[in-house]
């Protein structure tokens, strides 16, 4: 029995044992060990809204439209802002003067994260707001 709850790495026991949320702090990504498996993503990407998961299940991606540029980079200051409290940065694209895709991915782990899904959670509380 306790060999058992000894093998389940932090962020497991984290995700099987507390829910995940907005509120939640991200790990150091080093500590993590293990990337999630499709079928927790599947079920993580129900508590976020307008997040897409890549074919190979490496990165979770949003695109957004913002109303012109000034609001798209005060948008990306405040992602900014919540990344570097969490340690824990997605990468940040502008195109087309106001067309933004966010993308999430645990680099350290070459996967997908509980922090993935922290960062997404938070960034969709920010709203897009000035
Ligand atoms: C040392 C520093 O905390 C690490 O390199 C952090 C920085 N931000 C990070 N961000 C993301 N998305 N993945 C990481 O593995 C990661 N590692």
């Amino acid at each position: 029995m306790f060999g058992l709850a000894r093998q389940l790495t932090s962020s497991s026991l984290r995700y099987f044992s507390t829910e995940i949320s907005s509120k939640s702090r991200c790990l150091p990504c080093e500590g993590i060990g293990k990337t999630l498996e499709k079928e927790q993503v599947q079920e993580l990407l129900k508590k976020v809204q307008g997040w897409n998961v890549s074919s190979d299940n490496k990165q979770i991606s949003k695109n957004l439209q913002l109303p012109d540029f000034m609001s798209a980079i005060r948008y990306f200051q405040k992602i900014a802002d919540v990344a570097e409290a969490e340690g824990h940065h997605p990468d940040l694209h502008l195109t087309g003067y106001n067309k933004v895709r966010i993308d999430l991915s645990t680099h350290a782990l070459n996967g997908l994260t509980e922090n993935d899904f922290i960062m997404a959670m938070k960034i969709d509380s920010l709203g897009q707001g000035a």
